[in-house]
């Protein structure tokens, strides 16, 4: 159990606790509550579990106003800080960040707040409710969503009456959340960056707590993080201790120099770990870089790394942000290329550069929902838009006449057919390319008019006009699937694309889609994510 301590930013005091005059400091023996004055806002830290009705409460505010999130772990200024009240002109907050000096872990009396800690509140800042608590958080946060679309809807002129008339003000019915079979270490995917800790050592691996623009970043080691494995923390401090001996700098910034980047941990059920560095070659020459490269292996193959085991090591020498395949190989320095993995009965291979949901169990809970919701049949056509390594269409192959996947990362799509075969299913077909170019020359080119279940999981980025278009102005398409993890975001300005009333000038003219139904499937428990499954019809 996560310790018994909530702690939020907050404009106001929770209800039935009386804010204290400005610079007065109050303490209850069951439950003590301290407001800084001179921050930019008053925020509260409780040294007892709030009552749950309370916690919620806070949380919903939360829904309200997501950028305060980024300020959770932040806007925890040291106390001194607090206690002096800063000058008239300079609020502690502002000051702190002036430093731009990377503090350590500050405690309160009665109240611990580590660096851990606070990185937690950035990453998970759901983690101190119990599991019931956060399902109802996003409950909430999904039902705001679906009252969004309702009300957009009605803005952009839709007559739908089941949108129109419906009294809860949501655009559809909404199911309850359905929780992740697994609520602590459930990734199978982690990305550590290496940065200045607490303590200022440039070599430390783990999460950012701040900001780049506001120039407060630290790196702080990821241990308390409850939704990150043993495994993948074990090979993140095996790394760092690798950089504390390497005589090469950290990558800080591009444009100071330094090499080594970032650490990604990739596992799967039966415990194989993949690890993936990336390193900036600056004006190393070939002969350099291979002794890096040779210096890393023999670390996780015959030193002090080899009690991660890893089954694959990976080194990609990248310039910029994020590198795929193509841009920048994937070099494997030891091991198997691939991870493997299984899903409701399915052998998955996942390439290093390959999207995997990052919650296997959790995966198999939305493919099974999508199956259901999707009604595909042996009369349809089941189009599996941005697929990854096939994972949606293969596990409904079986309910559709045939599968047609669409992926832009041609490892991913390798690893689809692969899987396809590996698993004896041959009613299905992956096409390797955008989806904005691929979908559209698909659906003009079909000569069939079998009916199509479309089932659309892209990116945060959403999916092009190009692919909506693509969708909505194709008669035979009757169901659509949209799986978004951030249904308030570009996904919004989807769903609107599909169901407003026809655009000429758009070039939205098919029939519109209505949402017919909306099930939440968890994920990503301890974070303010969740899956939603919109069932659109028309
Ligand atoms: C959220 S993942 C979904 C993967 C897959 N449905 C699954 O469950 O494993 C989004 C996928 O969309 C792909 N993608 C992003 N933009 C794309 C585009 N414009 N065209 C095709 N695929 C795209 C990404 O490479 C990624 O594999």
């Amino acid at each position: 159990m996560p310790s018994p301590c909530w702690c939020l930013r907050s404009r106001k005091p929770p209800r039935g606790v009386s804010t204290p005059a400005r610079g007065q400091r109050r303490a209850e023996p069951e439950r003590r509550i301290r407001f800084g004055s001179g921050l930019p806002c008053e925020w509260a830290l409780a040294t007892k579990p709030l009552p749950s009705a309370m916690a919620l409460s806070w949380a919903r505010r939360l829904i309200r106003r997501p950028a305060c999130l980024k300020w959770v772990a932040l806007s925890t200024a040291p106390e001194e800080d607090c206690r002096q009240g800063a000058g008239r002109h300079e609020t502690p907050r502002k000051r702190w960040m002036k430093e731009k000096k990377p503090r350590q872990g500050f405690s309160l009396p009665g109240l611990e707040c580590s660096w851990e800690e606070r990185l937690s509140s950035v990453a998970t800042p759901l983690w101190r409710l119990a599991y019931e608590e956060q399902l109802k958080v996003k409950a909430e946060s999904q039902k705001k969503v679906l009252q969004t679309l309702a009300s957009r809807l009605r803005e952009h002129g839709t007559d739908k009456l089941e949108i129109t008339q419906r009294p809860d003000g949501l655009c559809c019915p909404l199911h309850p959340v359905v929780p992740s079979p697994i609520v602590n270490g459930y990734r199978n995917k982690s990305t550590f960056s290496v940065n200045r800790g607490p303590d200022g050592n440039p070599k430390t691996v783990g999460n950012y707590v701040g900001t780049g623009r506001a120039k407060n970043i630290v790196c702080v080691r990821a241990n308390r993080l409850q939704n990150v494995p043993e495994k993948h923390k074990q090979v993140a401090q095996c790394y760092e201790e690798f950089l504390q001996q390497s005589p090469l700098d950290p990558c800080l910034l591009f444009h100071e120099g330094g090499h080594w980047r970032e650490l990604t941990v990739r596992t799967n059920s039966s415990g194989h770990t993949m690890a993936i560095i990336t390193f900036h070659p600056q004006d190393l020459n070939q002969e350099e870089l291979c002794t890096q490269k040779t210096l890393l292996k023999e670390f996780f193959t015959c030193g002090p790394g080899a009690v991660c085991a890893l089954t694959s090591l990976y080194f990609q020498e990248s310039t910029m942000t994020r590198s795929s395949h193509q841009q920048s190989p994937y070099q494997l320095l030891y091991g198997e290329p691939y991870i493997f993995e299984e899903v409701l009965g399915l052998k998955f291979r996942i390439s290093p550069d390959a999207f995997f949901q990052i919650n296997t169990a959790g995966a198999e809970v939305l493919y099974q929902t999508v199956g259901k919701l999707s009604q595909a049949d042996k009369n349809t056509i089941l189009l599996d838009v941005c697929c990854g390594t096939g994972a949606i269409g293969l596990s409904l192959a079986h309910q559709a006449s045939k599968v047609v996947g669409v992926e832009m990362v041609e490892q991913a799509v390798e690893d689809a057919r692969w899987n396809a075969a590996i698993n004896g299913i041959s009613n299905c077909e992956f096409h390797s390319g955008k989806a904005e170019v691929v979908l559209p020359q698909f659906l003009m080119s079909r000569e069939d008019d079998q009916p199509l279940v479309v089932v659309v999981n892209p990116s945060r980025a959403g999916l092009h006009y190009r692919v909506v278009r693509a969708i909505r102005n194709c008669e035979a398409t009757r169901t659509l699937i949209y799986v978004s993890c951030k249904p308030d975001g570009e996904a919004m300005r989807n769903f609107l694309e599909f169901c407003c009333p026809p655009d000429s000038r758009k070039k939205l003219v098919g029939e519109p889609f209505v949402p017919l139904l909306a099930v939440p499937v968890d994920m990503f428990p301890h974070t303010m994510h969740c899956e939603l499954v919109m069932v659109f019809t028309r």
